[in-house]
């Protein structure tokens, strides 16, 4: 009897140890911060976040948590969500008492060498940023306007070419796909000193794109379970699944044009450039670091300045008051040559206004950016948040506070930046900037990013007339992983009476 009972006794033992260490487990975990507000879900698991996650809606989840919770809640055992700026400038301040999160760590693109977004070691991150800072922010590169400039001359020639429509021929374009061939163009120019050539190929070349829709939904599961994101790091799992310089489509291809742009910097017969790349070589940073740095400036780049150029058109478009006082304000505009230089576009204040409400009621990015309270812990709002604990912020709902930007804040009006007084204009600016990031966190391309977005939006409306083919099915928007995808963004552009005087 004893030779029977004894294993199934002790496989018995076992399970109930194994329930034991669970329930001990969970309740821990629910104990440390049950201080604090959230949906029950979330305050036991992760479920809360993997519902969301299959519903595709966290970006608009975490807003509707802290309206009903209030500025700091609970989104899972270990994770809070708020939409207080002034926690979001206290993680992001010099010596605050956050790092980066592991959510940082999942994005890495290479298991081998992180770039400067992946990077969790506070220090490498600090100083690498110092190294990367004047490329960035354009102080050591005056080709930058050139390259705006020229790869906008390659969305012109492309929407004569195949999309003008004019009296009743219709050449409907699809907006959302011709603003992000003109993006990725952009930005791999000035990563890897070549654009893909999406804008003159008119497609996706090198399936990037299609690529790029592929691996965003894995990295946001990575983001939901961090489980999966360290199963990913097993050295057999992580050479079958990781994208290398030898692949042939997507994210791989382009560490292979990274590699290439970058080995011609180096070596005894190197090239040196005034560019993002060589201001990044004399600042000191090593040949594979610029290579993995190249490539993350396109993944960071691309689609999230992309969609504030989607987002701010559409806005524009279907808002037929804002639509023509824009378009007499760039017809009035002094404009030096065929294109609007940088120096000029400051003087155009409804421009200004337009290009901030768009970003305002659409932020680009709502990526979780996860910040983790280091081992003291932290007072917020009065109550103690433990070291260990991961804070997220609400950027979709953020913007659009009543009390920082009035009543009507959930509208689009330009016009709330040219009515309001100096102490809210500041208020509102300030919080606005958080779109970017924040501190040692914030957006390193941020000033690409509004070179971009200001000179594509004053030269398309100085250009062309845009309108809907199809209103009531204006696009289609999903959210993924803090990133949106926006598609089907049918329009009909004819050429103004303006653009023939160039
Ligand atoms: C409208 C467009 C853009 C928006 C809204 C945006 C927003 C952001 C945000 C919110 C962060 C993360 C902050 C954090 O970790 O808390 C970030 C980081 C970053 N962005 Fe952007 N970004 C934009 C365009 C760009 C462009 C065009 C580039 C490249 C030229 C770029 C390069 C980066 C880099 C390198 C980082 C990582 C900085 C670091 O970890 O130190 N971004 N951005």
């Amino acid at each position: 009897m004893t030779e029977i009972f004894g294993p199934v006794i002790v496989g018995y033992s076992l399970a109930l140890c194994v329930v034991a260490a669970f329930i001990v487990n969970t309740f821990l975990a629910y104990n440390r911060l049950k201080h604090i507000k959230g949906p029950w879900l979330a305050s036991l698991s992760r479920l809360w976040l993997v519902k969301s996650t299959i519903r595709r809606s966290i970006y608009s989840d975490l807003a509707d948590i802290c309206k009903k919770y209030g500025p700091l809640a609970r989104i899972a055992p270990n994770d809070l969500v708020t939409n207080d700026p002034e926690i979001i400038r206290r993680m992001g301040a010099a010596r605050s008492p956050y790092s980066k999160s592991q959510w940082y760590a999942a994005t890495a693109i290479s298991h081998q060498i992180d770039h400067i977004f992946s990077e969790t070691n506070e220090r490498r991150h600090t100083e690498r940023r110092a190294m990367m800072v004047a490329g960035y922010s354009g102080r050591d590169l005056p080709y930058l306007e050139e390259c705006v400039d020229n790869r906008l001359g390659d969305f012109f020639k492309l929407i004569e070419d195949k999309y003008t429509s004019a009296g009743s021929t219709l050449r409907p374009v699809d907006f959302a796909q011709k603003a992000q061939y003109f993006g990725i163009d952009v930005i791999t120019d000035i990563a890897c000193g070549e654009p893909f050539g999406f804008l003159p190929h008119d497609a996706d070349v090198h399936g990037y794109i299609a690529t790029q829709l592929e691996l965003i939904p894995i990295f946001e599961w990575f983001a939901t379970l961090p489980i999966l994101s360290r199963i990913v790091r097993i050295p057999f799992i992580s050479k079958a699944v990781m994208p290398t310089p030898q692949d042939k489509t997507g994210v791989g291809r382009l560490m292979g044009v990274a590699k290439r742009t970058v080995s011609k910097r180096f070596g005894p017969e190197k090239i040196t450039a005034k560019d993002m790349i060589g201001s990044w070589i004399q600042h000191g940073l090593p040949q594979e670091q610029v290579e993995i740095e190249s490539v993350l400036q396109v993944i960071a780049g691309a689609d999230s300045t992309v969609t504030a150029l989607r987002a701010i058109t559409m806005f524009i478009i279907t808002h037929p008051a804002v639509y023509s006082t824009l378009q007499a304000e760039l017809d009035q505009a002094s404009i030096s040559e065929s294109i609007i230089r940088e120096s000029e576009l400051k003087a155009l204040p409804y421009l200004q206004a337009c290009i901030k409400e768009g970003l305002r009621v659409h932020p680009p990015v709502t990526a979780l950016a996860t910040k983790t309270v280091t081992n003291g812990g932290d007072t917020l709002r009065g109550q103690f948040i433990p070291g260990g604990t991961n804070i997220v912020y609400a950027a979709w709902d953020f913007y659009k506070d009543p009390e920082v930007f009035g009543e009507d804040a959930p509208i689009f009006r330009p016009e709330r930046w040219l009515e309001a007084t100096s102490d809210r204009l500041s208020r509102m600016q300030q919080t606005l900037d958080l779109i970017f990031g924040y501190g040692r966190y914030g957006c390193l391309g941020k000033p690409v990013a509004l070179l971009e977005i200001n000179k594509f939006i004053a030269e398309i409306f100085r250009r062309y007339d845009i309108v809907l083919t199809d209103p009531l099915n204006p696009w289609k928007s999903y959210n993924r992983n803090g990133f949106f995808f926006q598609s089907e963004m049918w329009v009909r552009m004819s050429e103004r009476e303006r653009k023939a005087q160039h």
